[in-house]
Parts: C-alpha cells; structure tokens; sequence
C-alpha cells in the first residue's frame, strides 16, 4: 500500500479528507502537525456532540491508497483544486508490510494499577510483584487500563478495605475491567452493563477468561441497589445519567464518576446536587475521578 501525505490548514481539513474518501482512499487519517512541540494543540471531544474543531491549526493530512498510482492521481486532482490553495504535498511514500499483530502487541505492555495490582496482556508474563492481575488483551471495547480514567477506577477500588465494595454495578462497562476488577477485590453480585452489545460480549469474554463471575448485559439489566456503582462514561452522558445512576446507590453506598475533565469538574457537581455531594478523589493528566457517598 502506499500513503499520501499533505498539510492542510484547519478550516481545509473537512474537504481534503472528503476529497480524498471520493478519490477511492482507503483511510483518511488527521493528526496535529505540531504533536510533541510547545504549539500542540489538545482537542477533546464528546460522543453526540460536534466536534470541537474540524482539525489542528496545521494539520497533517494521510490516505492509504492500494497503489502508487492512485496515491500520485489523488495527489494530481487535489492539486488542481482551488481549496487546496494553502494546503501543502508532502509527497508519496511506500507502506512497508509489517507484522501487525506483532507490532499492535508490542504497544501493550502490563500496566501497573498499584505495585501489587497489574493488567497484563496474554502475551506478557505477570511482574514479579504482582499479586492481583487481570489478563486483558485489547479488543473492540474501551478499557485496556491504559487510559487515566480507566486506571483510577480501578485504583479506587484496589484501595477499599476487602469487602467493602459489596454489591457492585459497572454502569458502561467497555471490556468489562472495573467490573472484573472489582471482582477481584472483594465484590459480590455484580452487573456490568453497556449500551452496546460488543461491550457486554467482551465483558462476557474477559470474565469467563479471569475466571471471575459477574452478569453483563444491557442497561435494563440493572436491578435493585448497590453498595458501589461505578460508571466510567463522559461528563455529557454522566450528567444525563445522574438521577439514575445515585437511585441506584444503596443507603452508604459509593458512587465512583469518572471520564470527567478537570474543567468539567463544577457542571457535574452541579448536576449531582439534587442526589449527592460530589468530590474530586483522584486526577490524572488533566482527567479527574470524582465519588460520593450516598
Ligand atoms: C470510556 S468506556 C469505559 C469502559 C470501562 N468501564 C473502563 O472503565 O475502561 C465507556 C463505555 O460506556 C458505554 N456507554 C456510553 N454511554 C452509555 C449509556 N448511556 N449507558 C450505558 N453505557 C454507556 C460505552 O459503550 C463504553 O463501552
């Protein structure tokens, strides 16, 4: 395969990309020309919403073709084009083959939660250390426990006091990590659910392949209350969810929020008034957790 490669100015990035998916590119791909520099710029967006910005101020631009000539004919039309004015060829390059799987396994190492927690990928032996692991390779649902959001959940619960978590509800539940987490650590009974049906398989998955036991389904699946909800999701849809997810917080019981930004800190308190008293308990790269106690 070979690539094609451009920069483009934010307000060309819509076109170029449109340009370039009817010009029989395989992918399109836009990454910030200025990633790793001073001028890198950080865009955050939210699922339902649009998004923040159609691009970096200097965008690079990258579609995969089949062949060399495809990649040279795009790169011909787009040139002839008046919005491509401003917008810079960088040239044609040839994919090399690689092993993918190989290469994608590199880009997993284990991962620690605390010095005795770990998650570890199939393909890597558990540090010496560890006395609790979750094996969890990456597959179609969030929560490999690379992401902050992903890991002080779990560090929150790794720190509770052993059967302190009761019966747990993992609301968005991705690969079903808290939940088996959570299992881990002293919870019983316990429901993780998704909106989306590949999450609850992959919950299904993992468990069975931790041997832990938990129920996963959709979201009318919940039943009753629990001591810990847990609901790593995005400040928008934690807002919407907040009636819904503190009835569900049995009398003492904890509730753990997180896929929140530090400056989105003050909308969620205020949206969980009503129900709970929000605190900040742990942040990460600009990410924060925030829980209660009901
Ligand atoms: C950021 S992932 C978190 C996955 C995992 N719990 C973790 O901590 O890594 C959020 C998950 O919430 C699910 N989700 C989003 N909106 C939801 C909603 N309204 N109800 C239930 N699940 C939802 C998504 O499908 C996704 O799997």
């Amino acid at each position: 395969m070979f690539e094609l490669r451009l920069m483009a100015p934010e307000d060309r990035v819509e076109t170029v990309s449109d340009a370039l998916d009817a010009l029989d590119a395989l992918s399109v791909s836009v990454e910030d020309a200025d990633a790793q520099t001073d001028a890198e710029q950080a865009l955050f967006g939210e699922p339902g919403m649009p998004p923040p910005k159609e691009g970096w101020q200097r965008s690079r631009v990258i579609a995969l073709f089949q062949t060399e000539v495809l990649a040279r004919e795009a790169a011909q039309v787009l040139h002839a084009q008046d919005f491509f004015d401003g917008c810079q060829l960088l040239g044609v390059a040839d994919v090399p083959e690689q092993d993918w799987v190989r290469l994608t396994q590199s880009q997993f190492a284990p991962v620690e939660i605390t010095p005795e927690f770990w998650i570890v990928p199939t393909w890597h032996e558990p540090p010496a250390q560890a006395r609790e692991v979750i094996r969890l390779d990456p597959g179609l649902a969030f929560g490999t426990g690379t992401h902050p959001t992903t890991r002080m959940c779990l560090r929150w619960i790794a720190t509770r006091q052993r059967a302190a978590l009761g019966r747990v509800l993992d609301y968005g539940c991705g690969s079903g990590i808290l939940a088996i987490g959570a299992a881990k650590f002293g919870g019983l009974d316990i429901d993780a659910v998704d909106i989306d049906e590949a999450a609850v398989q992959s919950t299904r998955l993992n468990a069975e392949a931790n041997r832990v036991q938990l129920r996963a389904g959709l979201p009318d699946a919940v039943q009753g209350h629990y001591d810990t909800v847990l609901a790593n999701i995005l400040a928008t849809p934690l807002k919407v969810l907040a009636p819904l997810l503190c009835e569900r917080v049995a009398a003492g019981g904890s509730l753990v929020l997180a896929g929140i930004l530090e400056r989105q800190a003050d909308e969620l308190k205020l949206a969980y008034a009503p129900y709970a008293n929000l605190e900040v308990s742990d942040s990460e790269d600009g990410w924060i957790l925030m829980t209660a106690r009901l």
